[in-house]
């Protein structure tokens, strides 16, 4: 049975002195044989991050990687060069970059791909608003997004991670409920599990307000296999207690 993984997206925060120490807590702070753990940093401290988690379980992530192996494309940072400062996962497509940046569901499949291709994890988001939530699209718009990602990258759709977060819940404060989200996460497990026979291998996270007080009871429904935590990632006692509580729950 696999461990649930629990991804930390610092989003656009952070300062070389404020890493140090949150760094040197989460890892000082990780239960012997518990969760899998990432953080997923903003590039220009992956070496810092690197140097810090060294001989620990903590793994390191990005929050985006190009679509292109290299060349003339200002400002955007591809998945050879994250590979060498020893990132494992790479987020693509978080709802912020889908909305801020435009980015298309063709786009974010195109993302996964050039992380696959160089053995690292994309972390695939996807999530309806409010608006689509409403209009009771919320099925619809998630199996569009995912399969876009499924299309594009055909056999090796279980060596992915997949995020359900719904817009309407990140940042907000307003948490899915375990039953809302399990309901969502049931429909992308069979999804999954219409593409590949490996499906329970795939990790379908949620995020969207998971913190230390709900965290236990979105970690306890069957298709949630960790979470992706903004806000309570930036605070080291908060992501531990998540992650004690994600290494409690039975996978
Ligand atoms: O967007 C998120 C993680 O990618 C969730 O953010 P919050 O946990 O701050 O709501």
């Amino acid at each position: 049975m696999k461990k649930k993984l629990i991804a930390g997206n610092w989003k656009m925060n952070g300062s070389i002195e404020a890493n140090d120490r949150l760094v040197r807590d989460v890892v000082g702070g990780l239960p012997e044989g518990g969760c899998q753990v990432a953080v997923c940093v903003p590039a220009p401290y992956l070496a810092q991050v690197q140097m810090l988690r060294h001989h620990s379980a903590l793994e390191l992530g990005a929050q985006d990687v190009s679509a292109h192996e290299q060349g003339a494309f200002t400002g955007e940072v591809s998945a050879l060069m994250l590979k060498e400062f020893g990132v494992r996962y790479a987020i693509v497509g978080h709802s912020e970059r889908r909305q801020y940046h435009g980015e298309s569901d063709t786009l974010v499949a195109e993302k996964a791909r050039a992380a696959l291709a160089h053995g690292i994890t994309p972390i695939v988001c996807l999530g309806e608003t409010l608006q689509e939530r409403e209009a009771g699209r919320t099925e619809e718009v998630v199996k569009r997004q995912l399969a876009a990602v499924i299309h594009l990258n055909g056999h090796c759709i279980s060596e992915i991670v997949v995020a359900y977060e719904p817009v309407w819940a990140i940042g907000t404060g307003r948490t899915a409920t375990p039953e809302q989200a399990q309901q969502v996460h049931a429909v992308l497990r069979a999804q999954l599990h219409a593409a590949t026979p490996h499906s329970e291998r795939v990790h379908i996270l949620y995020g969207g307000s998971m913190n230390a007080a709900n965290a236990a009871s979105l970690l306890a429904q069957p298709d949630i296999d960790g979470g992706l935590i903004g806000g309570a990632s930036l605070k080291s006692a908060d992501f531990l207690q998540i992650i004690s509580a994600a290494s409690a729950a039975r996978a």
